[in-house]
Parts: C-alpha cells; structure tokens; sequence
C-alpha cells in the first residue's frame, strides 16, 4: 500500500476526525482522495472548504473504493454505522477498519460487520490538528503487514504512535493522552482563573500559563532526567513553590488526578461492555 495515495473515508466528521483530517490532507494524501460522511451539513461544507475533501450526508459506494475506512462516531452509534457499513465493505479490496471510538471491542465489530478481521482498534488525541498527537493502536489479528504499516502512517502524520501489546491496554491509554489534552486545559484554565484572581489581567494570565505549560513540556520532553527531578529544582527550600505544592499535597491533587484517570479506563471498559457482547480484560 502507497501511503501517499490512500484513498481514506472518515465515518463521523466531527471534532476527532476534524483534527485528523487537518493533519492528513495535503500532507500523507491528496484532501482528493478522503471522503467524509457525517449527517451534518455545516460541518461536511466546512471540511470541503478547508481541504477539499468528499463529502456524503449517508453511508454511499465511495465506501467502497478506500483502502481505509476510519470509524469516527461516538461509541454509542458504532453498531448502527457498523450495520450501515456492512453491506457497502468491498471484500475484494478488504479495506482495512481503523477505529477510534473508545470502549468499542475489536471483536464485538468484528462480529457487527459479519465476522471482518481487518480491524485497528487506536486511541489518538485532538493535538493531532497540529500534527502533535499521539496514538495508541492495536491491530486484530486479520490485519495484513501492509495495512498494519498504512494504519501507521495514517497515525504518524499526525504525530507519534505506540503500538500496545493486547486490546485490554486501550483503555488505558484513552486514560492516559486519549482524555489527556482535556486533563492540561483543566490545570491551564485553573492557572488562568488564578492569575486573574491574584490581579493579573485576562491576557497575562493566559499568557504566562500557556508559556508556562509549553515551556514545561518541552523542557521534559528534551530533558534525559526524570520528570520529579526537574520539579525538585524548580522547588527552593521554604519558598514559594514549596508553599504551592505542599498545599497541592494537603488538598490531595495527585491522588485525585491518579483516581481521575482511572475512571476514565474504567469507563472505557464499561462502554464495552455496555455496548459490546464481547467480556474485557483481554
Ligand atoms: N474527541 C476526542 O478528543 C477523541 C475522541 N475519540 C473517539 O472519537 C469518536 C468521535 O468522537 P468526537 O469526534 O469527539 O465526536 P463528535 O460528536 O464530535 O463526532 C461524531 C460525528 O459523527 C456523526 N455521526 C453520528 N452518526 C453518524 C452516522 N451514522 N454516520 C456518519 N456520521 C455520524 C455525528 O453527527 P451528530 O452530531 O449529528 O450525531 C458527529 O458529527 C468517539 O468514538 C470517541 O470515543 C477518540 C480519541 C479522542
Ligand atoms: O471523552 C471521550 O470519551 C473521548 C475518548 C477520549 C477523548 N474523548
């Protein structure tokens, strides 16, 4: 498979297939070659505008000419599109399924598409729009080298993969940088209110809290010492952000971000298997 020439369709046009779509088109493939289909008008004619893209109101025969077909609906449509889907799959090109809902099991869409084996269950982020996502993916086991290599592409143009040894590890990583960006706008928009409440003005604050984040990140990301060392050195003996992170301690920040993230996995499970046939922990 030529990744430069893939031929994409998007299932759901919406706010994480929006973010992809920035990332892909003009750069791994021609806006050309990717159709969109979503009930939302407003929505399709914008993505036809931004990067020239098809666009179908309904599941249509375009469907059957991608080489990829990218599930973008919320968990909860999956099995409808699934059935949408079914009798539009071309078996003679077997275009490979990349999924992104979360909770949704391989198997249980497997088994809602008559038993396809050509499934990539991933997990991306919305820093995908400017091409700093990052996904976790697991691939079922009738996935072709080719498709496994043409999923990884798709992913890496819009920022890093990371490619999970079993199914049951999604759910996590959907914890971890699937929510994670809305975790970092949280922290960022507590800052802001922070700043505003000490006297700094609306823009100042912003400023100096998103500076802060970035500087921060990339800091760590540059870094080859652990992440708590670099806090340490930030952190002076009876100053100011002792003062800060003792009362983060006192109020229980950290504990409470750990647990935050595991309600995310397990909630990730729960969507399985509120909407799947298919039993977790694999
Ligand atoms: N947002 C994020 O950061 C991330 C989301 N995901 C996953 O991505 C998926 C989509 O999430 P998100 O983009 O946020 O959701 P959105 O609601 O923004 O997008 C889903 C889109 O699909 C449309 N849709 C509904 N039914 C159909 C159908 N039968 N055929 C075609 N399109 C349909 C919806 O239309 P309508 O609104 O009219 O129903 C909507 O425009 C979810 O499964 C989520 O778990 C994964 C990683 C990150
Ligand atoms: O909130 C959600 O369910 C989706 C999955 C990860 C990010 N957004």
């Amino acid at each position: 498979m030529n990744a430069s020439a893939l031929k994409i369709a998007f299932i759901g046009g919406g706010n994480m297939a929006s973010a992809l779509i920035a990332g892909l088109a003009g750069k791994l493939t021609a806006g050309a070659n990717i159709h969109v289909v979503d009930p939302n008008a407003a929505a399709l004619d914008k993505l036809r505008q931004q990067f020239g893209v098809s666009t179908a109101p309904a599941a249509d025969a375009a469907l059957g000419a991608v080489d990829v077909i990218v599930l973008a609906v919320k968990p909860q449509s999956m099995r409808e599109v699934a059935a949408q889907l079914l009798p539009l799959l071309n078996p003679a090109a077997r275009p490979l399924i990349l999924s992104i809902a979360a909770g949704i099991r391989a198997a249980d869409l497997s088994r809602w598409l008559g038993g396809y084996g050509a499934i990539v269950r991933c997990m991306p982020n919305t820093p995908a729009l400017i091409g700093l996502g990052i996904t976790g993916m697991v691939a079922a086991d009738g996935v072709s080298a080719a498709q496994k290599e043409a999923a990884d592409a798709i992913l890496k143009a819009v920022g890093a993969t990371v490619w999970l040894a079993h199914e049951g590890l999604i759910d996590p990583v959907t914890a971890v940088s699937g929510s994670g960006p809305a975790y970092v706008f949280y922290f960022i928009e507590a800052m802001q209110q922070a700043a505003l409440e000490m006297g700094l003005s609306a823009q100042q604050g912003s400023e100096l809290a998103l500076a802060t984040f970035v500087g921060a990140a990339q800091l760590a990301a540059q870094s080859s010492e652990p992440v708590a060392l670099l806090r340490e050195r930030v952190t002076s003996k009876g100053g100011t952000t002792y003062a800060a992170l003792s009362s983060m301690e006192q109020s229980g920040v950290k504990d409470a971000i750990v647990k935050a993230m595991k309600a995310a996995a397990e909630r990730g499970r729960e969507l399985g298997n509120e909407l799947g046939e298919e039993l977790g922990g694999a």
